[in-house]
């Protein structure tokens, strides 16, 4: 730390300890510093070999990125239908009391909390997903914030009453000179030997489609996202900071995650944006519907074209774009929606997208917005209760935070979610991948199996599978 900036963080700490002492209340203490350049992948590996649990957030179309290391402090509520608002309580909470030294204000920095949702909270949890439970929030210990070309570094400790300053002061300062180390990271191609790829009840996925294109028939519901898994296993444990560093460098447009708990880390590459709110501005994007890229341009041209006019697929987009609509007219004002998908392309395929633009009323935060968001008919179906029962009682999956939002909130009013899409589990030298696809009525089982081999492609490739 320069002289200068290393005075302002120990007496900012010693104040803060101080506050702690007098009013003998524990507190969380942050602060925020601009730093040189430092290399984002080589900030996680070091957390990993100093056994902090990591972090990690790449945005889809903005230079913004952020590592943790670290639960500085922990949020997760009961799981319950109303999870979302009791979330935002505790992160109310969590910064009324906080100790926040921050002149930067900028998205990522000071307190953030990274976490995500599980998919449904009322779906029996199975041993698959026993370290994820229905909602978990942390506040790093140790943020490295890479955004507009600038590099930040925010510190997070939970001062406790009793505690001594000079050892605080030490802890924080060794911390942070491992962390930083500015060996270049080498991306130490380990590739993974696939040793066992089983796709999990296939025939019985597609006998799942042929009983709800039935129910569909026969009843109002309209749409119905069904979702399977693949399992693999691997030579050795997969490291995690080279499968992010391929995502990123190969899945343009997508934001790639990663939250660690215990020995697992769930990950991926979603196209899908849920909601991000900067201020009074929120934006949220309508993504459902689906065709390969093409291997020419032409080729691709004319996939596009015929995924734009497709009835079924703008049927699928459709259903998204009017909920997504209505529901941001519940929690904000001026609610702008194109009449009409534009065609988006990503590596292995493309997708009908509308984007959703609003602004925020007063009372309302960016966890109220999930909670109504939170499964879009791209991720359960039309009508919603109607979908979830049909996917709870006959989707053989745990979903877990599979499909779920998955993101981060600032002390700065700033957040984004997506949608925990094209995602796996990681569990050291095993992994389950997972992809879905909305049914709607005239879906034909074959097809949209052939949907989920395309969605699974990233991820199995960057995990070493051809
Ligand atoms: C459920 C998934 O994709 C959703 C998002 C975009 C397009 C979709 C589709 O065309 O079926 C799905 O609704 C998945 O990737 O696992
Ligand atoms: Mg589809």
């Amino acid at each position: 730390m320069m002289e200068v900036k290393e005075k302002q963080f120990t007496a900012d700490l010693e104040a803060a300890m101080q506050s702690v002492q007098t009013d003998q209340q524990e507190r969380l203490f942050s602060y925020t510093e601009k730093i040189n350049q430092a290399p984002l992948y080589r900030f996680l590996e070091k957390a990993g070999e100093l056994t902090f649990p990591r972090t990690f957030w790449s945005s889809a179309d903005e230079d913004f990125q952020m590592a943790g290391a670290g639960h500085a402090v922990e949020l997760s509520v009961e799981a319950s239908k109303n999870r979302y608002q009791q979330v935002e309580a505790d992160w109310n909470a969590l910064l009324k009391n906080a100790v926040i030294s921050n002149p930067y204000h900028m998205s990522g920095t000071g307190v953030v909390a990274m976490g995500g949702f599980s998919f449904d909270p009322l779906k029996p949890r199975t041993k698959l997903w026993e370290n994820f439970p229905s909602n978990h929030f942390s506040v790093p210990n140790y943020i490295l914030t890479h955004t507009n070309g600038n590099y930040y570094l925010t510190i997070n400790r939970l001062l406790l009453p009793r505690e001594e300053y000079e050892t605080v002061r030490e802890e924080l300062q060794t911390y942070r000179h491992t962390l930083l180390d500015s060996a270049v990271y080498q991306d130490n191609n380990h590739v993974l030997r696939v040793l066992s790829k089983r796709e999990i009840a296939p025939e019985q996925w597609k006998e799942t489609i042929k009983k709800a294109t039935n129910v569909m028939k026969n009843t109002a519901i309209d749409k119905i996202v069904l979702a399977r898994e693949v399992r693999l296993r691997f030579h050795q444990s997969a490291n995690v900071p080279d499968i992010l560093k391929r995502l990123v460098d190969t899945q343009s447009n997508s934001y790639v995650f990663a939250y660690e708990m215990g020995e697992d880390c769930f990950l991926g590459a979603t196209p899908e944006r849920l909601v991000k709110v900067k201020g009074e501005d929120v934006l949220s994007t309508c993504l459902a519907g689906t065709a390969p890229r093409g291997k020419t341009m032409e080729e691709d041209e004319t996939i596009a074209n015929h995924l734009f006019e497709d009835p079924k697929n703008r049927e699928e987009h459709d259903y998204v774009v009017q909920m997504i609509r209505s529901t941001m007219e519940a929690y904000c004002t001026d609610v702008t929606v194109p009449d009409e998908p534009a065609v988006h392309q990503y590596k292995t395929l493309q997708h009908l997208y509308t984007p959703v633009r609003a602004k925020l009323q007063k009372n309302h935060h960016i966890f109220s917005i999930i909670s109504g968001l939170h499964p879009t008919p791209a991720l359960g179906g039309t009508p919603r209760e109607d979908a979830l029962a049909f996917i709870r009682d006959n989707e053989l999956l745990d979903r877990g935070w599979y499909g779920a939002p998955i993101g981060w909130v600032d002390s700065n009013k700033h957040g984004e979610f997506a949608v925990a899409l094209r995602s796996a589990l990681i569990q050291q030298d095993e992994a389950s991948l997972f992809a879905g696809c909305g049914i709607v009525e005239d879906s034909i089982p074959e097809s949209e199996y052939e949907e989920t081999k395309i969605k699974l492609m990233p991820m199995l490739s960057v995990l070493g599978v051809d």
